[in-house]
């Protein structure tokens, strides 16, 4: 009998339990440490395997954690996508990025006129959001075209890296304006402040006053204005190097992003692009890789093609689905699984859930689970409905806080959200495919140079699980291949659905 004759299709729930990972049970490991009888029930009864996540299996570089961009975005095309920062990372090594046309144009513009060159982009190496040595190449390129004075902004991380790397990060960037001939930091804020993505205004004008207008707290040096948070990298308040003069963006000066990903840094670039304009400051903007912003920022790398996957099988087959995540993962079950599109097919629900006030994660690790749940249960009971996408977002959301106790809290809410999950499926003839998106939660502490292990909230390369449990307990239930990856996310799931896997995916359907 072999694996597809067993299966059998019909209605399901493709369930994304963000920053699942598997690792071996070990006590900064928040989910072997949490009491989740259902998840451990789930992987010992079900067909079930690891999924790889990160790396090349998904289209990062090698070595590379995965991230809930890629990871949902593979998920839903069915095949790895060169991600942006691979891309970048390409036009850095075939020296296409440092002679793009449109970088070349602007860099000549500001040296002729004796303009200030500001970039401004996350210093770390998390590969994330940005790495710092992305920035090399970018001042490689001024020094080419003689543009004198290069301005950095820098944003400071403590979460894609371990806290209180920043001034390690920083020396690199001063090393990097060293080896390029050119560029000093100007100024200095944590991304908890410039790379809010909540819509929290008052902190991105603070990142706005900073670079634009050089309103932050003076420091005579690098350390003096990362001591001066008093919650680590993230929060570095906006402070300007008394060393570097005067920073302000004035009117013909030329600004470049240097993050590679858009979802937390569009806030503040749209907020710079607009503070600009509105004060007669007409500048040169240009983005990295591809920003999602109202302003149009053109880019130096361009996105890979992601259409043909889930999203666009759904709609051709005339399959209903309804997705549901709560505020922080809604973009991923909607725009990110559909292949970064921001269109909304006729056959697709989106379902938001938002709480009231600020989240605090470590106070409520539960978040919004409980609605998020109820909406799940209500999409799944409803007999028009073919497919249910939903993310639950807290075991990543709350492991980004470093706190493993509220870690292991979020572990065990979800862990309880997913059996009301499989009992609704159950008694509404579906199919349930349970996968993480990439690690996190299973790994909550780095070392640090100094041998000791101090609490981290990022991303992992481990593999994740993925799980079918059938709409029928009593169904045969075949065993998973050993090797699988996200990409093979979006085949399985339309086979369970009882279709083919689209054309344009290269991932193989598991069953
Ligand atoms: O933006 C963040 O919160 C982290 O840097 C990455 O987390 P995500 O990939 O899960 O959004
Ligand atoms: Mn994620
Ligand atoms: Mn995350």
């Amino acid at each position: 009998m072999s694996a597809s004759e067993t299966a059998s299709t019909g209605p399901g729930i493709l369930l994304v339990l963000d920053g699942w990972g598997r690792a071996p049970a070990a006590d900064d490991n928040a989910l072997a440490l949490a009491h989740t009888p259902v998840l451990d029930e789930l992987v010992t009864r079900f067909p079930s395997t690891l999924a790889d996540a990160s790396g090349e299996a998904v289209g990062l570089l090698a070595g590379t954690v995965g991230n809930s961009e890629i990871g949902h975005m593979v998920i839903g095309a069915g095949r790895p996508l060169p991600y942006d920062s691979l891309l970048v990372q390409r036009a850095i090594d075939n020296g296409t990025l440092r002679t793009h046309p449109r970088l070349s144009a602007v860099l000549d513009r500001t040296a002729a006129a004796g303009r200030a060159l500001h970039l401004i982009g996350l210093c770390s190496d998390g590969q994330i959001h940005a790495h710092v040595e992305h920035l090399g190449d970018l001042l490689t390129a001024a020094a080419t075209h003689q543009v004198k004075r290069v301005f950095i902004h820098a944003i400071t991380d403590g979460r894609d890296v371990a806290d209180h790397t920043a001034p390690a990060y920083l020396a690199r960037v001063a090393e990097l304006a060293d080896r390029a001939g050119t560029g000093r930091l100007a100024t200095l804020i944590g991304r908890g402040y410039a790379m809010d993505k909540a819509g929290n205004l008052d902190l991105t004008e603070q990142a706005v006053a900073l670079v634009a207008d050089g309103r932050g707290m003076p420091a005579d040096s690098l350390d003096q204005a990362v001591a001066a948070s008093g919650r680590g990298d993230e929060w570095v308040p906006a402070s300007v190097l008394t060393t570097a003069g005067s920073t302000a963006i004035a009117d013909g000066d030329a600004v470049v992003w240097f993050n590679f990903r858009s979802d937390r840094i569009q806030q503040f670039a749209d907020r710079l692009y607009e503070h600009l304009v509105a004060t007669g400051r007409s500048v040169d903007m240009l983005s990295l890789a591809q920003y999602d912003t109202r302003a149009a920022i053109p880019a130096l790398v361009e996105r890979a093609d992601a259409s043909g996957g889930l999203a666009d099988e759904l709609a051709a087959a005339g399959l209903r689905s309804v997705r549901i995540a709560e505020a922080e993962k809604f973009e991923h079950v909607t725009y990110y699984i559909n292949g970064r599109d921001t269109s909304v097919r006729a056959v697709e629900e989106h379902v938001r859930i938002t709480g009231e006030g600020k989240p605090d994660y470590i106070a409520r690790p539960q978040m919004n689970l409980d609605r998020v749940t109820a909406a799940v249960l209500q999409a799944a009971g409803r007999a028009d409905v073919d497919l249910v996408v939903a993310n639950l977002a807290n075991i990543d959301v709350v492991a980004h806080t470093g706190h493993l106790a509220a870690t292991i809290t979020a572990c065990e809410a979800t862990d309880a959200a997913v059996g009301r999950i499989l009992d609704a499926a159950r008694d509404n003839g579906r199919w349930v495919l349970a996968v993480g998106d990439h690690g996190n939660a299973e790994k909550m502490t780095k070392r640090a140079p100094d041998g000791t292990a101090r609490p981290y909230g990022g991303h992992t390369t481990n593999p994740v699980p993925l799980v079918i449990v059938p709409a029928q307990e009593s169904q045969p239930v075949p065993s998973l291949p050993e090797q699988a990856t996200l990409a093979d996310v979006a085949p399985t799931v339309l086979r369970l659905l009882g279709h083919k896997p689209g054309s344009a995916m290269t991932g193989r359907p598991l069953l």
